[in-house]
């Protein structure tokens, strides 16, 4: 790729540190919008993404729904119409067939039998073409589980390692009904009635859904509509009006369309939590509890509720399932919260002053090749960015004080490498399903582990290889050790012996096995043969860093 040349004349609000001056502030303290470099990204300053907001105990800030505040005027670009672009994929990787070696456990009364191969799936015609049209020839083991539960009507709690297919996992069933009882054939009224209602925690994720969900649903009447926050909200409400089965949000921005009444809830069939730890953990639960307690939302005896994630902290497990019927079914691809061992894992101790120098030197080996590099602060965020553009570095960035417009816009510079660096918060951490994404920095080390395991995920998707080195600062990661240690024998990655140390001295040797760990069960309901150890971390129930911006 053509690098591209980038003037240092970038000041983001972390650049403020690194110039010493206000560069392009404003006197009101915020920054100027402007062209950051030749072909470089904008940057811009927090005021910009004025929907209404509350802030949240850990300063994450979450969309408010109808409270006070300006109005947000971007109406994002359509999707494509043209099938190839629809069709869109990437390969699978090399490793993509040792999916099948990996250890599935199902537990609850009376799984299904699994299927091995779409036909055994026996979806319709048009599904069919769409998966082939897809590129999907055989499914992953979350598939060939996960569709047969689904199918037969149960409720499922479901964890499989980041990349592997979870999203279709749950799409083509929900479409197959759809399709088998003839979804009434989307079109306008005033007042909607859905009958899939799928939840996920990032704009960028739920948008990626709907784009799934509108890919499995080419050429039939089912109609996928997306909602979310930092979008104009009569755009997201004449989206809904137009017609709209399957109803795809972020809790604060689907929450407000119901409250505008122009959504009925009572057809609601399926009620689907992507990345469903972070659903249910202290930063949604209570918008999910709204969601289910909303006037007309069918008991959770009458749906049927499907939770997915890479991840699932016992604490979370327990609480989700009281939005499931008694009889959900478990089901674990692998180790529970492990790694994708397709991405090769290295930690590098470092201090906080050597940071800067150890990514630039990173960067110069892995030269126009995607690289997400994750910072656990939006301002830090804008601060790597700036240092990256000053040392000529084409770098975007992601995080929750930028402009939606912008946001998509990073991912899209991205995406088409014409800035191969992207600097994110958490918001970036979970779901997100770019290709040539071959590394993943961690310039901060999350505080929990979950976090850890998401964020690598980012690459070593669908059997593609990948990269992922972390910076170790003792001083601010020694509580992350332990459960690094585990994380990384899980994953069949060498662990440095000065890691192990550290996870030794920092919590007593007791029950510490790195290496010969056995998670002999995953389901909670197996009580004391869940071996799994989730040493809690200081955020364990919030799996976000501190200032993270999600809805
Ligand atoms: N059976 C299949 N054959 C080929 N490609 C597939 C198959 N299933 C899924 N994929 C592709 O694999 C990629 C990863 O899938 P997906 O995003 O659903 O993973 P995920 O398990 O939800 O990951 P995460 O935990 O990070 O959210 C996508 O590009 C998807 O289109």
């Amino acid at each position: 790729m053509e690098l591209l040349s980038f003037k240092s004349d970038f000041s983001g609000r972390g650049g403020r540190g690194a110039s010493g001056g206000r560069g392009a502030f404003r006197q009101d303290g915020d920054i100027e919008g402007r062209r950051s470099f030749g072909g470089g990204d904008w940057y811009r300053g927090r005021d910009e993404e004025v929907f209404s907001r509350g802030l949240q105990k850990d300063g994450e800030e979450k969309e408010g729904g109808t409270s006070a505040g300006a109005k947000v005027s971007y109406i994002p670009p359509p999707p494509p119409e043209e099938e190839n672009a629809v069709f869109a994929h990437y390969a699978t990787g090399v490793n993509f067939d040792k999916y099948d070696d990996i250890l599935v456990d199902v537990s609850g009364s009376n799984p299904p039998k699994a299927i091995m191969t779409f036909e055994e799936a026996q979806l319709c015609e048009t599904l069919n073409r769409n998966v082939a049209k897809s590129g999907y020839e055989k499914p992953t083991p979350v598939q060939k589980h996960g569709i047969p539960i689904i199918s037969a009507g149960r409720d499922l709690m479901a964890c499989a390692q980041t990349g592997s297919g979870k999203t279709a996992a749950f799409l083509l069933p929900i479409l197959q009904h759809l399709m088998s009882n003839a979804a009434a054939s989307s079109k306008f009224s005033e007042v909607q009635e859905p009958e899939v209602i799928i939840v996920a925690p990032t704009r960028e994720l739920i948008y990626q859904i709907y784009l799934e969900a509108r890919k499995f649903a080419y050429g039939t009447c089912v109609r996928p509509v997306v909602v979310y926050g930092g979008t104009n909200t009569g755009f997201s409400i004449r989206e809904v009006l137009k017609g709209c089965n399957i109803l795809c949000g972020t809790p604060g921005r689907l929450l407000d369309i119901i409250g505008r009444g122009k959504v009925e809830l009572s057809k609601v069939r399926y009620l689907v939590l992507d990345e469903a730890d972070r659903m249910l953990d202290m930063g949604f639960e209570p918008d999910m509890r709204k969601l289910v307690n909303s006037s007309g939302m069918p008991s959770k005896e009458e749906r049927q509720t499907l939770m997915f994630s890479a991840t699932y902290p016992e604490d979370i497990q327990r609480l989700a399932a009281c939005f499931l019927k008694v009889d959900y079914l478990f089901l674990a691809v692998g180790v529970v919260g492990g790694a994708c061992s397709d991405i090769k894992q290295l930690i590098l101790q470092v201090t906080k002053y050597s940071k800067r120098e150890k990514l630039l030197e990173l960067l110069k080996t892995t030269g126009a090749e995607r690289t997400i590099v994750f910072v656990e602060t939006k301002r830090y965020a804008d601060f790597i960015a700036t240092f990256l553009c000053q040392e000529d570095v084409p770098t975007t960035s992601i995080h929750g004080d930028r402009e939606q417009r912008e946001r998509e816009k990073a991912l899209s510079y991205f995406r088409t490498g014409r800035c191969p660096v992207l600097v994110a918060t958490s918001v970036a951490a979970r779901g997100l399903d770019m290709e040539h994404v071959q590394h993943v920095v961690n310039f901060d080390l999350p505080k929990d582990i979950d976090e850890y395991v998401h964020r690598i995920g980012r690459t070593g998707r669908c059997g593609n290889t990948g990269r992922a080195v972390s910076f170790f600062d003792p001083q601010s990661d020694t509580p992350l050790a332990r459960s690094l240690v585990k994380v990384l024998s899980g994953a069949q990655q060498e662990v440095p012996s000065w890691l192990e140390e550290i996870a030794f001295s920092a919590h007593g040797t007791s029950g510490f096995n790195p290496r010969g760990e056995v998670f002999a069960s995953t389901d909670t309901r197996r009580g004391a043969s869940f071996l799994k150890d989730h040493t809690p971390q200081p955020s364990q129930s919030t799996a976000v860093g501190p200032d993270e911006d999600w809805d």
